[in-house]
């Protein structure tokens, strides 16, 4: 039976009614009062609030998202709005998949016809249909993180820029924050002053030169470019103003000025157009993509952006246990700079939360794994029902061996970091050399791959040509044989690889991308190397190239049967924005049973019954970097709420005393938001009073002396000079560790620290350093670890800066 749409019940939760089992999907009959049933009276006012712009402002768990498909809903049943005069915008793939769910069991197949995505396939969309008026080819490529870093890399060397002082990915970062500001390069290179910004102007002005002529286009520039288009060709702007009555948008307080721009340009009135509907909602506790120029200012100055506006708040959480509510309550009042708002449930106080303090990183996820097969022998809970939250992408990798050894169902969404291995990037390349001739990164990142005889000497000769004759290097290739100084066999490399290329263009035009890339694996003989090869993590490439097939299959499949041709471009800009960050489809029925793991920006927007909160240490999170940094800490906390709200009966939270870092283990205090937490409200399972000395050395966490085998043992594990931990050791403690050959050496080379820098006490924890006095052996330093301040005379103190 296929569940054609939802009613609200009398007890509010919704009764999905069915079609007949074989009969066609029918267009339901909504009924607008049966819509709004089941909703409380603000929800109410937000899903029939007609003309003015609206605003919904509410904690977590109250209702917006629900309110937002409702009013889509209700738009079409009680307004008639025709579904193609909707654009709802989210803000992952994974949350623009659920809400294009919830709006499709309401309204059924009309759903397909409305846009609901997010920023960046809203915009992609935009620029496919536009790009004539926006400059670009038809088949532009899209390059994310990865890609930028690398083509800033190919700028900044060609600039002759010094990597230290303007390392690739920091200028990669600048960039990306000009354009998130609408700054373009020559408003930026006009007002730089100083060296530094000279040189990111520069880096900026190349940048953009260089992505123009490979006809590309950076995640940043998606959005940049749709707003620009929409302010130079006000026609163009205007037919989307025409189209789009109702824009929507959910997570508001996460958008930043480019998108706040693009919002503003679709919802302004034209000659003769009133202004389409303007309906956004957010949370500004929630808002935890600073980092990438997103500012709550967009919700709290919305009333003066937009005249005649309407706030509506919601304040009833219908989400979670009360006990949940009160630990989430208490961490987040801990932010000075809020407006003091409180959530309430009516569903009771519920469990308590329970807290686990394992020894090590292992050991927490084989307490995770335990307690998940105990709910799912012991309560009517299924794996599916539960997530697993960490701070940073890189702690999934334990509790995925931990549960493939226990044999516990998972899936990690987003950072399956499937899309950055070597060799799915490599495939991905060539299919864009194949798509885009003009796609430098990409070529060069093939161009011998496998080796065809193609050194970096022939590679410099190519572009050496391409910007003596100003040819793309795509053309420059075509004439290797001209450029300065090129072998003969290089030549050859060359000429094989353009007819390569040739052949799977041409391929491409009759076939579908999983034949092409098929084609392009065995033409290119990247299989066959892969296939020869005797190192074992080869065939576990061969298997993510199988996968990778799969994936361009099913793409085919899906599109075919919407009556579309699957191009290889189509497939590209799907995986373009799939790989994004957090990203696999929510609809794969195999998924129904498993455990999901997943990082707290990525949870944003989703609920599960049951949540496990890990890796709760100061220096994880909060992570490192926010330590000693008041709006960092601030930000971190609106993730701790995120995660804390994301569970609607059961949360866990837990931590572990050692977990490893760069190969060594690591000592982090308490998470402080576990220290915010009202006592009453968790119950410890196991705390680190509750057994033994970890680390057999005596000492125990709290006691180190800085000197002798237990300090060693305990940091690092028994280094010794000259290897990779000892290296590593000796960037963490910001000295040059080749003129140091013993593990005790390094340790008494006292840390040189400065004012602003972040440290990390064996003891203490982190903090920043807040003044530094005297030289040499007696040097000491003033440092604020947040709960305490302290004067360290730093020869003895366990100190190392970050
Ligand atoms: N009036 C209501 N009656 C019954 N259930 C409701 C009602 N309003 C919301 N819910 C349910 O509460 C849960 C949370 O709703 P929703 O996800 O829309 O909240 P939200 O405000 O968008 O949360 P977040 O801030 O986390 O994005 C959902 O399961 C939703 O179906
Ligand atoms: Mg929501």
């Amino acid at each position: 039976m296929r569940a054609l749409f939802e009613l609200p019940s009398p007890d509010g939760q919704p009764a999905v009614l069915a079609s007949d089992a074989d009969s066609r999907p029918r267009r339901p009959q909504l009924d607008p009062e049966a819509l709004v049933a089941g909703l409380n009276g603000p929800q109410r006012d937000a899903v029939t609030h007609a003309g003015s712009p609206l605003l919904i402002v509410a904690g977590a768990g109250s209702g917006k998202t629900r309110v937002l498909t409702h009013r889509i809903a209700y738009l079409l049943a009680a307004r008639d709005v025709h579904p193609g005069q909707v654009i709802a915008i989210t803000f992952t793939n994974k949350a623009a998949g659920e809400m294009k769910e919830r709006v499709a069991a309401l309204v059924g197949n009309r759903a397909r016809l409305m846009w609901v995505s997010t920023f960046h396939s809203a915009c992609v969309r935009i620029l496919r249909a536009e790009h004539d008026h926006a400059g670009l080819k038809s088949t532009f490529s899209i390059y994310d993180a990865d890609d930028s870093r690398r083509l800033m890399q190919l700028v900044a060397r060609e600039l002759d820029l010094d990597p230290k002082r303007h390392p690739a990915r920091g200028l990669a970062t600048q960039v990306s924050n000009l354009k998130n500001e609408l700054v373009d390069p020559e408003t930026f290179a006009a007002r730089a002053k100083g060296p530094m910004e000279r040189a990111v102007a520069e880096a900026y002005t190349l940048y953009q030169r260089r992505l123009k002529e490979a006809h590309a286009l950076d995640f940043d520039d998606l959005i940049m470019t749709t707003v620009h288009l929409f302010q130079s060709h006000p026609h163009v702007a205007e037919n989307y103003r025409r189209r789009f009555r109702h824009v929507l948008v959910d997570e508001y307080q996460d958008t930043n000025h480019a998108q706040y721009q693009l919002i503003k340009e679709l919802v302004s009135g034209t000659e003769g157009l009133e202004p389409a509907e303007l309906c956004v909602v957010g949370d500004a506790d929630q808002s935890i993509y600073a980092f990438r120029g997103a500012t709550i200012r967009n919700i709290l100055e919305f009333e003066r952006d937009y005249k005649d506006a309407r706030t509506i708040m919601l304040e009833q959480n219908y989400r979670s246990t009360q006990t949940i509510l009160n630990a989430a309550n208490a961490v987040i009042s801990r932010n000075p700079s809020r407006k003091p708002k409180r959530l309430w449930s009516d569903q009771g106080a519920g469990e308590s939360i329970v807290g686990y303090v394992a020894d090590t990183e292992h050991a927490e996820a084989d307490w995770v794994a335990r307690e998940i097969d105990r709910l799912t022998d012991d309560t009517d809970a299924r794996p599916g029902d539960v997530a697993v939250f960490y701070r940073t992408n890189a702690q999934s990798r334990v509790f995925e061996e931990v549960f493939i050894r226990v044999g516990l169902p998972y899936k990690v969404v987003g950072g399956v970091r499937f899309y950055e291995r070597r060799e799915v990037r490599d495939a991905l390349a060539y299919l864009r050399a194949i798509v885009n001739d003009d796609d430098t990164v990409s070529i060069r990142r093939i161009m011998n791959t496998p080796r065809r005889g193609i050194g970096d000497r022939a590679e410099g000769a190519v572009e050496a040509l391409s910007s003596r004759d100003r040819i793309s290097f795509g053309a420059a290739m075509r004439r290797a044989a001209d450029a300065p100084g090129i072998s003969s066999r290089a030549v050859n490399g060359i000429g094989d690889f353009v007819a390569l290329l040739e052949g799977l263009r041409e391929l491409s035009e009759t076939a579908p991308p999983e034949e092409v890339l098929e084609a392009t694996l065995t033409r290119s003989g990247y299989l066959a190397e892969l296939e020869e090869s005797t190192d074992p993590q080869d065939a576990g490439r061969v298997e993510n190239l199988q996968e990778l097939v799969s994936v361009a299959r099913e793409f085919t499949e899906r599109v075919e049967g919407n009556d579309e041709q699957a191009t290889l471009a189509g497939f590209l800009e799907q995986v373009a924005l799939v790989a994004d960050a957090d990203q696999i489809p929510s609809d794969d029925p195999d998924h129904q049973g498993v455990v999901t793991l997943m990082t707290l920006h990525t949870a944003k927007g989703l609920e599960f019954p049951i949540v496990f909160l890990t890796g709760l240490e100061d220096g994880v999170f909060p992570h490192m970097r926010a330590l000693g940094d008041n709006n960092e800490l601030e930000e971190e906390r609106r993730l701790a709420y995120v995660g804390i709200t994301r569970a609607r009966q059961r949360l866990y939270l837990s931590r572990a005393v050692t977990r490893s870092a760069w190969g060594a283990p690591s000592y982090n205090p308490t998470s402080r938001f576990i220290a915010e937490l009202p006592e009453e409200l968790v119950r410890w399972e196991r705390t680190e009073g509750s057994y033994t000395s970890w680390s057999g050395t005596g000492g125990g966490v709290g006691n180190r002396g800085g000197s002798g085998a237990s300090g060693g043992a305990a940091r690092g594990g028994g280094f010794s000079g000259g290897t990779p931990k000892a290296a590593a050791l000796a960037q963490r403690l910001g000295i040059d560790g080749s003129k140091l050959s013993t593990a005790s050496e390094l340790r008494q080379a006292a840390p040189k620290v400065a004012v602003g820098d972040r440290v990390n006490h064996q003891r203490y924890g982190l903090g920043r350093v807040l003044a530094v006095e005297g030289q040499g052996p007696s040097a000491r330093a003033q440092i604020d670890f947040g709960d305490q301040t302290m004067w360290l005379v730093l020869r003895h103190a366990p100190v190392e800066k970050i």
